[in-house]
């Protein structure tokens, strides 16, 4: 058995057809006029998959990420050319589309843990509250069904009126997911997300994630290539800003094409 087959103990495959849910073609990104730091990307994000995006520090795999959802126009000076396309017609580029429905499109979960400093219902209500009008009940049944989905529920029925802060960070970081599922998005990001868990927190993360992607998809950052092999069904290997190798993960790590992938998940360099 080859050693991502062996790798991937909990996941179970999927039978849905290959479907592209993203698109990105050519796609540059700066930093300011002068620092380029991503040079003509281009690659699938398909449906119902877990995409990883693996490469030493700094080649770009988080800036890549903030392009899916416009989060780098946060900040002044940051820009991005080329095109990202989201199902058949959502120009994820295009000023026109508007942010805080692209942002529930394509949800993001970051690194570190981030409730809100309110309670755990309230966590996942204040999102949907941004973008629906439900009745008492209807909010009830979504709250629930997030955290379900979220693998939280059976930990937090009885407290769901206490704050989140006293949830640990496993639970914390299952919170954000589930926060981000409540608004029903197609796709979500998520960057680093163990990284800041232990490993038993981690397990809990890397299982939840191979389990959504039945409902989702889903586009990981991981420094952590054994994390990438067990959990996604694609891998993007970048280096210095470009992406070097696509393609399943399988052969990605057993079967590289590139010299250079060859390397880094032999861990020679990186
Ligand atoms: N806010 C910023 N301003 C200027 N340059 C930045 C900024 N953020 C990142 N960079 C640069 O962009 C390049 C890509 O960084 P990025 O964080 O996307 O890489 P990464 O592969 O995710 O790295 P890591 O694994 O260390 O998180 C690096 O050269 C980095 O120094």
């Amino acid at each position: 058995m080859s050693q991502v087959a062996q790798l991937k103990d909990y996941q179970q495959p999927l039978s849905q057809a290959l479907v592209k849910r993203m698109d990105i073609k050519d796609l540059n990104f700066f930093y300011g006029k002068d620092k380029r730091v991503l040079f003509d990307v281009t690659m699938p994000v398909y449906e119902n998959r877990v995409t990883a995006m693996i490469g030493p520090s700094g080649c770009g795999k988080s800036t890549l990420l903030r392009c899916l959802n416009r989060i780098y126009e946060l900040y002044p000076g940051q820009y991005a050319e080329g095109e990202v396309t989201l199902g058949s017609d959502i120009k994820v580029l295009d000023r026109r589309v508007d942010l805080n429905d692209l942002r529930a499109k394509i949800g993001m979960v970051f690194q570190k843990p981030t409730p809100f400093p309110m309670t755990i219902y309230d966590n996942i209500a204040f999102g949907i509250k941004l973008y629906e009008r439900l009745s008492r009940k209807e909010m009830e049944h979504r709250v629930k069904e997030a955290l379900e989905k979220a693998q939280l529920w059976d930990e937090v029925k009885d407290k769901l009126h206490t704050d989140a802060s006293g949830l640990s960070g496993g639970q914390q970081q299952r919170l954000c997911i589930a926060r981000t599922i409540a608004l029903k998005p197609d796709v979500i990001l998520m960057d680093e997300p163990t990284s800041a868990l232990d490993p038993i927190a981690t397990q809990g993360i890397e299982k939840l994630i191979t389990e959504l992607r039945r409902d989702y998809t889903i586009v990981i950052v991981t420094h952590n290539m054994q994390q990438a092999a067990r959990i996604s069904d694609y891998t993007a290997f970048m280096y210095l800003g470009e992406l070097i190798e696509f393609g399943e993960t399988e052969q990605v790590f057993n079967q590289p094409r590139n010299q250079r992938t060859k390397d880094y998940v032999k861990g020679t360099f990186g």
